[in-house]
C-alpha cells in the first residue's frame, strides 16, 4: 500500500494548548479518506499543517513522500485544497477567479474549461462572484483546488454552504473522484452520514488524537454486534438486561444491547429474549443493528467528552 499522505508523530501547540497530538495520519493512494471530529477537534489544524500554512511543533508530514516542511514548493506542487476561507474576489467573474491560479501554476487555458466542466459551472463562469450562491462558491474553489490535477485533494468541510441536493452531487463527484483520475481525496468533517456515504477509509480525531484509523468496512466489521429491543417497559427491560450482564442503554428507537466481541449474535438474542420474558416483560422486536460509523465513532470516544480544546 502506498501512501500519499503520511504523518509521524505530527503535533502543534498553541501556547498552552495541544491542538494536535502526535498523529499518524495514514492516507492510502488513491483512497477518500474521511477525516472526522467534532468542532476544535484539530481537524482544521491538521490540514494546515498537511499543506505547510503552519509549522509542526513536532512530528513531520508528508504529501506523495514529499516532506512538507523540507521541501513545501514541491509538496505544494502535488496538493489541491479547498478551505473555509476560500480567499475569492467577488469582483471577478468565476473564471477570472480560476484564471489568477492557472497563471500562477502556468497551466494551459483549457485547463479552467476542464475544471469548470467537472464542478458543472460552466454557463456561470462569466458572472462576477459576488451573485453566486454559496453552493456555487464551494463549487468554484471545489474547481480551483482542481487545477494541474493534483494528485491529493485536501478539502476542509466542503459540503458547509450547499443544500442537500448540492451535498448529494459532491458526494457522487467525490467519490468517483479517485477512479477517474487516480487522485487521492482527504475531506473532513463532522458530518456522519455523509462521510459513510462517500469515505473508503476514516480517521476519527479527539481532542487532538487519532483515535481510529483504516478501512472503513474493517473498522466496522471488527464493532461489537448490537441488537435493537422493543419492550413495553423500556426502563424495566433495561434494568433486568443489565442485571444478566448486558451493556444497554435506551435509545430513540428502542433499547440497545451492545454484545461484547465475538459474542455470537443469535445466541445473545435468544438469552435477553428469555430474560425479558422470565420477568414478564412483553418483547415485540429484537433485531441486529448493521454496525455504523456512528457506533465506530460513539465507541472511540469521539462524540463523549467535549474535547478540551474546544
Ligand atoms: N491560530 C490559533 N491560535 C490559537 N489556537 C488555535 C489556533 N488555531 C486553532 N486553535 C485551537 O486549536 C484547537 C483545534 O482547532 P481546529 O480549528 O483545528 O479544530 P477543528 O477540528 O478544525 O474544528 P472546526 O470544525 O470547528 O474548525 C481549537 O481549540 C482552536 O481554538
Amino acid at each position: 500500500m502506498t501512501l500519499a499522505i503520511e504523518t509521524e508523530g505530527l503535533s502543534r501547540r498553541f501556547g498552552e494548548r495541544l491542538a494536535v497530538d502526535q498523529v499518524d495520519l495514514q492516507v492510502p493512494t488513491g483512497s477518500v479518506y474521511g477525516f472526522l471530529g467534532r468542532n476544535g477537534a484539530g481537524k482544521t489544524t491538521t490540514i494546515r499543517l498537511l499543506l505547510g500554512l503552519l509549522r509542526p511543533t513536532a512530528g513531520r508530514a508528508r504529501i506523495c513522500g514529499i516532506d512538507v516542511v523540507r521541501d513545501r514548493p514541491a509538496a505544494a506542487r502535488r496538493v489541491g485544497a479547498l478551505l473555509e476561507a476560500q480567499g475569492l474576489y467577488p469582483h471577478l467573474s468565476g473564471r477570472e477567479n480560476l484564471d489568477l491560479t492557472r497563471r500562477l501554476l502556468a497551466l494551459p487555458r483549457g485547463e479552467i474549461d476542464r475544471v469548470l466542466e467537472l464542478v458543472e459551472l460552466r454557463a456561470a463562469a462569466g458572472r462576477r462572484v459576488a451573485e453566486y450562491s454559496l453552493g456555487m462558491r464551494q463549487r468554484l474553489g471545489l474547481a480551483r483546488a482542481l487545477l494541474g490535477e493534483p494528485s491529493v485533494l485536501i478539502l476542509d468541510e466542503p459540503s458547509n454552504g450547499l443544500d442537500p441536493e448540492g451535498i448529494a452531487e459532491l458526494r457522487g463527484f467525490l467519490r468517483d473522484l479517485p477512479g477517474r483520475s487516480g487522485a487521492t481525496v482527504l475531506l473532513s468533517s463532522h458530518l456522519l452520514g455523509e462521510i459513510e456515504q462517500t469515505a473508503s477509509h476514516v480517521g476519527i480525531l479527539c481532542a487532538g488524537r487519532l483515535v481510529s484509523q483504516g478501512r472503513l468496512d474493517a473498522l466496522k466489521a471488527g464493532l461489537p454486534a448490537e441488537l435493537l429491543v422493543g419492550t413495553d417497559a423500556p426502563d424495566a427491560a433495561l434494568a433486568i438486561a443489565r442485571q444478566h450482564g448486558f451493556e444497554v442503554e435506551a435509545g430513540p428507537e428502542g433499547l440497545l444491547a451492545r454484545l461484547a466481541a465475538g459474542e455470537g449474535i443469535e445466541q445473545a438474542a435468544a438469552a435477553l429474549n428469555q430474560a425479558l420474558c422470565a420477568a414478564g416483560l412483553r418483547v415485540h422486536a429484537l433485531v441486529p443493528r448493521p454496525r455504523s460509523l456512528e457506533s465506530l465513532y460513539h465507541l472511540a470516544g469521539a462524540d463523549a467528552a467535549p474535547s478540551p480544546a474546544a
